[in-house]
């Protein structure tokens, strides 16, 4: 995880997946900064709507309270002992108040006494953390060549570290947080092609197909010419494990290129110079002490300059096993003056409770993803509906002319239709304005798409809004399941098999249907609020 699990930074990155980012702690605050997020693909929680006078984008819902959590189970297997023996000795990592628990199956850290706000509960020093930091050198020289690390982005690189750490076993400083790493991160870039399928939802189909020719590409080129001289080349399972290791593990912030300690030395050599130019008789003390000033404080600005622009990444054991709530505020920050990452609890905690952190604000296609989970009722979920125009061929009060979606098209809203990021509360101003051009008479249309930027007359708005449930209504139906199904099957009375046999779902299959339900849930919602 990161100092707190990475959000989207910029523009998307040819990996096809934003960078997480971290923040620094420049002093002991009364709340920690927030560290380092978990990368998350772009436009995956876009900012509320604001509520349209036609009534297609209502006011946002109060958000669901929490789901009720199963209790917790203390793991106290032989690896998890031997990883916090590792965590408390040679890692140096402080931790109190949680400990290794499972919660319905899932591992996570319980909390061992009721825990106030504010409180410390897991700092890992710099040192006992696996650390890409920007422009780093090869980091796994004895499995990749140079050549390809440079142009590998920045999950491979940690992949390679990874594996180049699990191959070193107990060698390896890292060797007891490695061995206890999950075998299988149940992660669709992972999934069989029927098991990707089950997720039914297109956008997501789309990307975890995306993401898995990406991984393909990566392990053909590393095999093909990325391997170090003498060294072994992974097997595809292993490059694939480590990837996915590192995509639901990594935090990512601001890069600081120096710790406390590092400017506490520049000073001192700095403080040096200027006492042997002073006895030298080089220059007066004021003068050298304003010139030392200068260079401290350009260093100084230069690195904060530096760090809005440079990312860190980080998996820091034991804060590793923290478990994400998008109804918690936790994140992982970077101590500067401890160079070490840490988790502060941001609310009460009772003794036996998960603790949680945020891996950032994101919806369920990116938990789904890069996690393999979706979480209930999520205030950040979306739908997105590609290729949104294709319904409105079948739009029964105004079947679409070609010639209109060939004009949009042209048009500065050309692609506002391609992929349309629906939320509960509605669909997007620019998906609106599109669809009121398709939809207007022909008189109105030779305006131009820019005209039909707010609302119009009521009848047009009633027609929008009956083209909006006509095509939430017909993807909804394309989904290959209902609701009702879904709900179904999760609550173990999906439809029988043979002599009347009901097959437990698989982890994956389990994941995507209730993944899919979420989706469902998320166009009803919109259907709802369409009043249809
Ligand atoms: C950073 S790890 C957290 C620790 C992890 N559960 C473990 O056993 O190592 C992230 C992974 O934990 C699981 N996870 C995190 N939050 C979850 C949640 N709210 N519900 C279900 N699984 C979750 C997912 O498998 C995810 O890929």
């Amino acid at each position: 995880m990161h100092v707190a699990h990475s959000s989207a930074l910029g523009a998307r990155p040819a990996s096809g997946t934003p960078a997480p980012s971290l923040t620094r702690r420049h002093a002991p605050a009364p709340t920690p900064a927030p560290l380092l997020r978990h990368p998350r693909p772009l436009g995956a929680t876009p900012s509320p709507l604001p509520p349209s006078p036609s009534g297609t984008n209502p006011p946002p819902a109060s958000p669901p309270p929490p789901a009720k959590q199963p209790p917790a189970v203390l793991l106290d297997d032989a690896r998890t002992q031997a990883f916090m023996s590792w965590a408390r000795g040679p890692a140096s990592i402080k931790f109190s108040g949680v400990r290794p628990s499972t919660f319905g199956g899932v591992r996570g850290l319980a909390a061992s006494a009721d825990l106030a706000p504010e409180r410390l509960l897991v700092e890992v020093p710099r040192r006992s953390a696996l650390v890409l930091a920007p422009a780093a050198r090869n980091g796994a020289p004895g499995l990749v060549t140079d050549a390809w690390w440079k142009g590998a982005p920045w999950f491979a690189k940690m992949g390679a570290m990874l594996i180049e750490q699990k191959r070193a076993s107990g060698a390896s400083p890292l060797g007891p947080w490695v061995a206890q790493l999950p075998q299988d991160p149940a992660v669709p870039a992972l999934w069989s092609d029927q098991q990707v399928a089950a997720l039914q939802y297109p956008h997501l189909i789309q990307l975890v197909r995306e993401q898995q020719k990406e991984w393909r590409d990566l392990y053909d080129t590393l095999k093909r010419e990325g391997v170090a001289a003498g060294a072994s080349p992974p097997s595809r399972e292993e490059f694939q494990w480590a990837l996915a290791v590192v995509r639901s593990r990594t935090f990512s912030g601001p890069y600081i290129g120096s710790t406390l300690s590092d400017r506490l030395r520049l000073a001192g050599v700095v403080g040096a110079l200027v006492a042997a130019n002073t006895a030298l008789g080089l220059a007066d003390l004021a003068t050298s002490a304003s010139a030392a000033l200068a260079v401290l404080v350009f260093n100084v600005l230069y690195e904060l300059l530096l760090s809005q622009s440079l990312k860190q990444y980080a998996i820091c054991p034991l804060i590793d096993l923290f478990n994400h709530s998008g109804t918690v505020q936790s994140e992982v920050s970077y101590n500067y003056f401890g160079d070490s990452y840490e988790v502060v609890a941001a609310r009460e905690f009772k003794q036996g409770e998960q603790v949680f952190i945020s891996y950032g604000a994101q919806s369920n296609d990116s938990l789904m993803q890069f996690y393999g989970f979706s979480e209930q009722d999520n205030p950040k979920d979306v739908y997105v509906l590609r290729d949104t125009a294709r319904w409105l061929a079948a739009f029964p009060p105004a079947p679409l002319a070609p010639t209109r979606l060939a004009a949009l098209r042209a048009s500065s809203l050309g692609g506002a239709l391609e992929q349309v990021v629906v939320q509960r509360e509605g669909f997007p101003p620019e998906a609106l304005q599109a669809l009121r051009f398709l939809l207007a008479p022909e008189g109105e249309a030779a305006k131009g798409v820019a005209a039909f930027d707010k609302p119009g007359p009521p009848e047009a708005e009633a027609l929008l809004a009956a083209a909006l449930a006509h095509l939430v209504g017909a993807e909804l139906g394309a989904l290959g399941s209902s609701l009702q199904e879904d709900q179904a099957l999760l609550a173990g009375a999906g439809p029988a098999e043979g002599k009347g046999k009901r097959r437990a779902l698989s982890g994956p299959e389990a994941a995507a249907v209730a993944f899919r339900a979420e989706k469902k849930k998320v166009l009803a919602g919109v259907l709802s609020s369409l009043g249809a």
